[in-house]
């Protein structure tokens, strides 16, 4: 079995931590690293220690901070889980489509070419997108507090260029949701561009009618265009787990950290061992 890391943040690196029992890990959500990286880890809790068991295991402190890649197609939560697991931990969140629409944003030459392939629903290509990521990374908030990288890399090449400039990532997250719920959360996903909140039309609407009126669409939002993103992901995504195979995990239609946990703790060999399609409601996108 892997290191065993707490994700409820109640034990720190820089204590003896308790062999967990069966118990332990159903009440507090353990997750296992996998064997390969069973590396030292700096992680940064958000409330004291708590586990006392003499029966202990240790993770030396390091200055190392926690590095994931977290993937998953469109609508399939990334964005409900960044943000619940960078806040937990501490993490910089780098969304490598958030960097392209800054791009974008600033009218250069890059961001132009962007938003042509973008329009397409096709990856943006490397030269644009590897240097871009790669300088964030490079960025003393991110070696220091550690990353959460989302929606990179898509593709073995992007994978491969990290790697070279020496980027590697302790756990490779993967979200896997069913394509027709997929397609159903994103043709109805809306912004409320004062708030940046995100509704449902149809799970999660707007409260009032004046919010209702102000909702936009994202270009790309369209049953068209997140068909070609859906294809695109799938293609992309095998060429990725080879190469992180040993550090991957996978978790199935989760909607809170809560079932990543669980996820993450039933998690075995690589397989998905608890998939909770169940639980999700589609109230959060
Ligand atoms: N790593 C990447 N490599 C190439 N293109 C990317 C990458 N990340 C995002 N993009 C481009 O930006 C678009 C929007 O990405 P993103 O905001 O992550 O949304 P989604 O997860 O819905 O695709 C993608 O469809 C793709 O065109």
């Amino acid at each position: 079995m892997g290191c065993i890391v707490n994700l409820n943040g109640a034990a720190a690196a820089s204590v003896r931590l308790p062999t967990p029992t069966e118990g332990d890990r159903k009440e507090r959500g353990f997750c296992c690293f996998p064997r390969r990286h069973r590396r030292h880890h700096q992680f940064r809790p958000t409330s004291a220690p708590t586990a006392t068991n003499s029966r202990s295991h240790s993770l030396t402190v390091t200055n190392e901070a926690l590095n994931v890649m977290i993937s998953g197609a469109p609508a399939s939560g990334k964005g409900t889980q960044c943000h619940l697991i960078a806040d937990k931990y501490g993490l910089v969140h780098i969304a490598a489509g958030d960097l392209l629409r800054a791009e974008i944003a600033t009218g250069s030459e890059n961001g132009k070419r962007a938003k042509q392939y973008m329009e397409q629903g096709q990856l943006v290509p490397d030269e644009i997108v590897v240097m871009m990521v790669k300088d964030r990374l490079l960025k003393p908030d991110s070696k220091e507090r550690g990353w959460l990288l989302d929606g990179y890399p898509r593709s073995l090449s992007q994978a491969t260029a990290l790697k070279g400039f020496g980027f590697e990532p302790h756990t490779f997250l993967l979200l896997e949701v069913s394509e027709d719920l997929l397609v159903e959360r994103v043709v109805g996903r809306r912004l409320d561009p004062v708030t940046g909140k995100i509704y449902h039309l149809k799970y999660s609407p707007p409260e009032t009618e004046e919010i209702a009126a102000r909702l936009t669409q994202r270009f790309d939002d369209t049953e068209e265009k997140v068909k070609l993103r859906l294809n695109t992901h799938h293609q992309n995504v095998e060429s990725v787990l080879a190469l992180y195979k040993d550090i991957t995990v996978k978790v199935c239609s989760i909607n809170s950290l809560l079932h990543v946990r669980t996820c993450l703790f039933n998690n075995k060999n690589n397989g998905i061992s608890n998939p909770v399609e169940h639980l999700w409601s589609g109230h959060h996108l």
